[in-house]
């Protein structure tokens, strides 16, 4: 019911804004549920049929010409009208909504914005993403929000990890991209990641939210 939501995201959001504040990078299981969860899948299996996924970036095996290129990760971008989409929009509204309650927790940012929701679907043939930061040129975007749909993904299986390594610390992050798994880390060079490559179809669904 709303009160329990209220209070569940009252208490989650505590937790958000102190480990982002400590550690600029925070997990969260089970945000949805398994109904709401498998609702948002079937939403973003069906975008994949219908086609609407752009060709992922190239990604040429060393030097090796066109016939070897492998397509890297495929994205569409769902802005939570288009019909169909009806479980991603309760999944990016569930995510404002708890940014919402972190409030001016989360110094230094007050969040005034965010992106549509970026589907990407890793197709499995052996590609990931290379070490990058979301946001090295200050182009706004300060939270990165990540929510994966990965059945039983295990990475010693097919990959597919999403590494970060923290600015300034020794250890890294390694993410399982889970299924109804949400990921906050700051967008900026504090964060730069990688996806290793993935031997199973990987998707994730990403919101970026400016300052
Ligand atoms: O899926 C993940 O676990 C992490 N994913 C990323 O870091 C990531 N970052 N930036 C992008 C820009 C365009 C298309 C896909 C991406 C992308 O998957
Ligand atoms: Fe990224």
């Amino acid at each position: 019911d709303q009160h329990g939501r209220t209070k569940q995201f009252r208490e989650l959001s505590d937790y958000v804004a102190k480990c982002m504040n400590q550690h600029g990078i925070c997990v969260v299981d089970n945000f949805l549920g398994d109904m709401p969860g498998e609702e948002i899948l079937k939403e973003v299996q069906d975008l994949q049929s219908r086609g609407t996924f752009q060709d992922g970036q190239l990604v040429s095996s060393k030097g090796v010409q066109s016939s070897q290129n492998i397509r890297g990760d495929q994205i569409t971008w769902v802005d939570g009208t288009e019909p169909g989409s009806k479980a991603i929009s309760y999944l990016v509204s569930s995510m404002d909504t708890l940014l919402m309650y972190c409030g001016q927790r989360l110094k230094p940012v007050s969040i005034r914005g965010r992106t549509k929701a970026m589907v990407a679907c890793y197709p499995g043939s052996g590609k990931g993403y290379v070490r990058h930061v979301d946001n090295p040129n200050e182009d706004g975007r300060c939270i990165t929000c990540i929510y994966y749909l990965n059945k039983g993904w295990d990475s010693r299986e097919t990959g597919g990890l999403l590494r970060i390594y923290p600015e300034g610390r020794s250890e890294v992050a390694n993410i399982e991209p889970i299924f109804d798994r949400l990921l906050f880390f700051w967008s900026d060079r504090r964060n730069p990641h990688e996806v290793l490559p993935a031997y199973a179809i990987r998707y994730a669904i990403t919101v970026w939210y400016f300052d």
